[in-house]
């Protein structure tokens, strides 16, 4: 008996194409069913205007999430952070698999430090998040660097480096990993320097909620995808973007991580960013609790630490909002 193949909706992108080909093959594993891909074009990866100016959040996800709700595929993969913080209530994150390294890293000339680049260095990152952590660190430690704002995809953007029209370009590992270009990094920016983006190096499996048996039946079984402390962690994370009513192209940075006593996970701790792209001004705040046990005590926590970094002025620092 040959089973039905499950449909994996999938951007084309070099990125979207090998964590969804990773994903696939633990689905393959736990479902025992054969998985097939689908590939979908998004309005993200055909508009060439900036990212940050076509909206804000979600345009590498509506045309994926169309699919899934036109019935054209049987699950979906994303970059958990260029998913919106909004839920469309037919649909439901069926896993959230264990977090690769969360951090940034440049790709520079030469094989540099982030701090030793020299006077003037041109560094390219199309984020306001990026920029605004890169500027305020070089303002503080007397570093002399200029953002560019740039974008494309990882090719295009570790191209500027080999073609020495930049002098380094900041990427997440996680995607280098997943595309197999990890050796090209030459500096791993510590999470003290500079916050990743809220989710960042996480995915997200999606699929819809389960009106059918079928598809309960599917969210049950990817639910053996899911990593509780990477759901509890980017949930607080996103959490923390949704309540300061920021999108993913705000220059936030958040990030929740375990503290660990020896083997023994004592409690979880949220740390978050706002700052102004050019690094004059930033809020930075820090909180820490139990790890949190269910979605409500996770999405506390990231609400509880907007309202601190409200306090102290982050709205003012966000500039336009993402819609
Ligand atoms: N903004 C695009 C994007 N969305 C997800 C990743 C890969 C990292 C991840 O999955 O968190 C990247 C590339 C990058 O930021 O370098």
């Amino acid at each position: 008996m040959t089973e039905k193949a499950l449909r994996l909706g999938t951007r084309r992108s070099k990125l979207a194409m090998a964590q969804s080909g990773q994903v696939a093959q633990a689905v393959r594993q736990v479902t025992g069913r054969p998985v097939e891909l689908v590939e979908i074009t998004t309005y993200g990866d055909v508009s060439r205007e900036a990212l940050a100016q076509i909206g804000g959040t979600g345009v590498f996800v509506t045309a994926l999430r169309d699919a899934l709700l036109r019935g054209e595929v049987d699950f979906a993969v994303h970059s958990l952070k260029d998913l919106p913080t909004t839920q469309p209530e037919e649909l439901v994150l069926a896993a959230v698999p264990v977090r690769e390294d969360p951090r940034d890293v440049i790709v520079a000339r030469d094989a540099l430090k982030f701090t030793d680049l020299p006077r003037g260095a041109r560094i390219g990152t199309g984020s306001p998040r990026r920029m605004a952590q890169l500027n305020a660190y070089a303002r503080t430690h007397g570093l002399d660097i200029e953002t560019v704002p740039i974008r494309g995809n990882v090719d295009t953007r570790i191209g500027y480096v080999h073609a020495g029209e930049l002098d380094a370009v900041v990427l997440a590992a996680a995607g280098l990993n997943r595309i197999g270009r990890i050796d090209e990094v030459t500096d791993f920016l510590s999470v003290d320097t500079v916050l990743p983006a809220p989710g960042q190096g996480a995915l997200a499996i999606e699929c819809r909620a389960g009106n059918t048996a079928q598809d309960a039946a599917l969210v049950a079984a990817l639910g053996e995808l899911d990593d509780p402390f990477t759901r509890a962690a980017v949930t607080a994370e996103r959490s923390l973007l949704a309540a300061l009513e920021a999108g993913c192209s705000a220059p936030v940075g958040a990030l929740a991580d375990l503290l660990a006593d020896g083997q023994t996970v004592k409690e979880m701790r949220l740390r978050g960013v706002v700052g102004t792209t050019d690094g004059t001004r930033t809020v930075q705040l820090s909180t820490t609790g139990p790890v949190p046990q269910t979605h409500d005590r996770a999405t506390a926590l990231g609400r509880e630490l907007a309202t601190e970094m409200l306090a102290q002025g982050a709205a003012g620092l966000m500039g336009e909002r993402a819609h």
